[in-house]
């Protein structure tokens, strides 16, 4: 396998969370959520780099948990864009030249089983671009800003995208340059590649990989973490 780098994006402000700590720094057991992330892809000896991408005024405090916790393939810990796919942009270019494979993963979803990770990049290894995501479990309507429904898409195609998204390298870079040019913003890193006529697999994972997005989140994070990944206050 050529070098597999990951971008670890967490420059995002919490809107939805509210507090007044952004939510990639607070704490879940003992360690601020970013950590028990890195601290996942750190533990993959395949990974060969992760760049951590953050807000401008946290590179510092980030650069002290790199070392405060001997994150040792963190090799750039860079500022972020207004948008999360300007951080992965940014994050792209940190990565070193001879990189082959790259995984993109949000910060705020430090659950994700090593299995699913290994399974979704052997899937990318093999077609190019993979993602997790896991079947929706509610029926989903088609709304329209009267608050009408306008229609119900049939459930059996419906699914939630979650991360990581693995991608050969070049590919997901032609994708960020294309959406830069076009001026296409996009919510993940698969719509880009589509867009450019790319099919984008899915690799099943499971309702754990949670992003901790609003406040009724916590909660069942720290029940999975006690539960599901058995860390109990560690
Ligand atoms: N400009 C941005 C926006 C988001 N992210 C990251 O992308 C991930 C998924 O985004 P989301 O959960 O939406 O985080 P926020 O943007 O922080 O949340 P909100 O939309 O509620 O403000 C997070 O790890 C977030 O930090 C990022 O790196 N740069
Ligand atoms: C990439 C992602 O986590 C896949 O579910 C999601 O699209 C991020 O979107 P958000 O709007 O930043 O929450």
């Amino acid at each position: 396998m050529g070098k597999l780098g990951v971008i670890i994006v967490a420059a995002g402000k919490g809107s939805r969370m509210g507090t007044a700590e952004s939510k990639q720094y607070l704490q879940l057991g003992q360690k601020p959520i970013l950590v028990h992330t890195l601290q996942l892809f750190q533990n993959i000896h395949e990974v060969n780099e992760i760049i951590l991408v953050v807000g401008g005024n946290d590179v510092e405090r980030c650069t002290g948990y790199v070392q405060s916790y001997a994150l040792s393939k963190v090799t750039h810990v860079l500022a972020g864009g207004a948008e999360r796919q300007d951080s992965v942009r940014r994050g792209l270019g940190a990565l070193e030249r001879d990189t082959e494979w790259v995984l993109v993963h949000d910060g705020v979803r430090p659950f994700v089983k090593r299995e699913h990770v290994f399974e979704c990049l052997v899937k990318a290894q093999d077609r190019d671009a993979a993602v997790l995501a896991v079947p929706v479990k509610d029926t989903i309507k088609i709304v329209d800003t009267e608050k009408r429904i306008q229609s119900t898409p049939d459930r059996r195609s419906l699914w939630a995208i979650q991360t990581p998204q693995a991608f050969r390298l070049s590919l997901l870079q032609e994708a960020h340059e294309r959406a830069l040019q076009d001026d296409f913003m996009g919510t993940d890193d698969a719509m880009l590649v589509e867009r450019i006529g790319t099919t984008v697999h899915v690799v099943e994972g499971d309702y754990y990989n949670i992003k901790i997005t609003t406040p009724e989140d916590l909660p069942w994070a720290e029940w999975i973490l006690l539960n599901v990944r058995g860390e109990g206050q560690q």
